[in-house]
């Protein structure tokens, strides 16, 4: 059975800069309106609702705004938060304000894994949503029909074996025929509690200092989606 490849996003296949300078500062500005337009909607009230649970029950749409904000400040992986900024960033990517940069050897790799007969899927703390809007809207084309499953919190944590033993199962495959790419040890580590093959992306646009020897934890390592045996 050929390898299925599952991918982390931001610091794997796009830059973290063009999270943390592009699509965040977007959804922040984008919020206070995006929720003044649409905080009706059920499918948004849901999650507006669930961030003014954590704000001990209930407050005003502007407190909800603020706590969303602050949470963006933080680089929290809040559900709520990623559902919330995934239909925020459907008019940036609509209107033509970004495209989604990914790196240079990203593309060519995913298209000849797909060929060769690899299934794809991705993995990202960014709602699945998001995911499908990054890849239709690639620099390097639309490279959605690539993929055939996408995962995001909703399965449990990055960072918890249990969250990649959950997508061994939906993929249908077991978990040693599936090889996780990810940027952050942490999730590299659970998945291989889970019993995956990993390897660590290790790019210098997003981590100044290689990861080699024991910043590694025993995964393999590389700069570049080429250097990828699959
Ligand atoms: C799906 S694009 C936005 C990425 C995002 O919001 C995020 O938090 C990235 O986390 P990742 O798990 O891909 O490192
Ligand atoms: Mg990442």
């Amino acid at each position: 059975m050929k390898t299925t490849i599952l991918t982390d996003i931001e610091g794997t296949t796009s830059s973290i800069s063009f999270v943390k300078d592009v699509l965040f500062p977007y959804a922040r500005d984008a919020l206070p309106g995006f929720v003044r337009d649409h905080g009706g909607q059920p499918e948004v009230r849901r999650w507006l609702d669930q961030v003014a649970l954590e704000n001990g029950g209930i407050c005003s749409d502007e407190v909800i705004v603020e706590t969303l904000q602050g949470w963006i400040d933080q680089d929290r992986k809040h559900t709520a938060l990623k559902a919330l900024q995934g239909m925020v960033w459907e008019a940036g990517y609509r209107d033509g304000d970004f495209a989604a940069p990914l790196y240079p050897d990203v593309a060519p790799a995913l298209r000849a894994w797909h060929a060769g007969g690899h299934r794809l899927a991705v993995y990202s703390s960014g709602s699945v949503p998001a995911q499908k809007l990054l890849f239709a809207n690639t620099d390097a084309g639309d490279l959605l029909p690539l993929f055939d499953c996408f995962f995001d919190t909703e399965v449990g944590h990055k960072r918890d074996a249990d969250s990649y033993r959950l997508i061994a199962d939906r993929l249908n495959r077991s978990a040693g025929d599936i090889l996780f790419l990810s940027d952050v040890v942490a999730e590299l580590d659970a998945a291989r509690d889970a019993g995956m093959r990993t390897v660590l992306l290790d790019r210098r646009e997003d981590y100044a200092e290689p990861r080699t020897g024991d910043a590694a934890n025993g995964h393999a390592r590389v700069e570049s989606f080429a250097d990828i045996v699959a």
